[in-house]
């Protein structure tokens, strides 16, 4: 089974490269809906999550609190850690038993959404790290404008993952997503004719 990692920076398009690939019938697995599973209601996760920050992020149907939890790690350094630690280990389980159920049915290619590839070390069972690259201002305005963040906001998420200029040195391939919608799929027809259609034709 072919991996691809395609990590980028929030708002950097990879959730829209994904789903350019998902329309051509790629497997995938989407490391941010792991991690809302891994916090359902009854989860260890969550009950860590509780544990360490307390009930006040959660909501009165016993859910969690994402836009709580969300203004107290991305404006702090040492509770985001704690955050990481309290699903860690959640979502890599989660991730690598969904990983077996595809390599057993003789699953081709698989891509894997994981936003903090290069921080969680994901890279390394990779065959290619594919980065979706956008420079800082378009990133910020992207985001300001699909989250509805102000300036501090979008940049206080930002700030709080590794900078994209440095995981260019950790991929295959750079998706350069500074452009129009229409430049970023005909960059992904090239890649789906050159690189993953050989994979698909080869005998599996
Ligand atoms: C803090 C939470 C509750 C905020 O929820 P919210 O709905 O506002 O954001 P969402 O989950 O959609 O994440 C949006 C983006 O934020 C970035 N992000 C999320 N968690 C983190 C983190 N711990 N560190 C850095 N960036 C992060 C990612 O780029 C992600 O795509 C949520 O992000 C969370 O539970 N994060 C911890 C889990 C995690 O590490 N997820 C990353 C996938 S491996
Ligand atoms: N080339 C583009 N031109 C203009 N807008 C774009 C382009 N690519 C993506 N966008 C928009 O930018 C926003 C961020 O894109 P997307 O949701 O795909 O990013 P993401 O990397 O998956 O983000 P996250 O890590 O937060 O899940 C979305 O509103 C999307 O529609």
């Amino acid at each position: 089974m072919f991996k691809i990692g395609l990590t980028g920076g929030i708002a950097s398009g990879k959730s829209t490269v994904l789903t350019y690939f998902k329309d051509k019938g790629i497997p995938y697995i989407d490391a941010d809906i792991v991690a809302r599973e891994v916090v359902e209601p009854g989860t260890k996760g969550l009950k860590a999550i509780v544990d360490t920050f307390g009930s006040h992020v959660l909501q009165d149907d016993g859910t969690l609190n994402r836009e709580a939890l969300g203004a107290i790690v991305f404006h702090n350094e040492e509770k985001r850690q704690l955050l990481n630690s309290c699903l860690k280990t959640h979502i890599r389980n989660r991730i690598l038993e969904l990983t077996s159920q595809y390599e057993s049915v003789n699953t081709p290619i698989l891509i894997y959404d994981i936003p903090l590839l290069i921080e969680g070390e994901w890279y390394t069972m990779m065959d290619e790290v594919w980065l979706v690259y956008v420079n800082e201002p378009t990133q910020k305005d992207r985001l300001m404008s699909r989250n509805g963040y102000t300036k501090e906001d979008a940049l206080a998420r930002i700030n709080s993952q590794m900078r994209l200029d440095d995981k260019r040195s950790y991929a295959d391939l750079i998706i350069d997503n500074n452009g129009t919608p229409q430049a970023l799929t005909a960059k992904l027809d090239t890649i789906w004719s050159e690189r993953l259609e050989p994979i698909l034709q080869k005998p599996q």
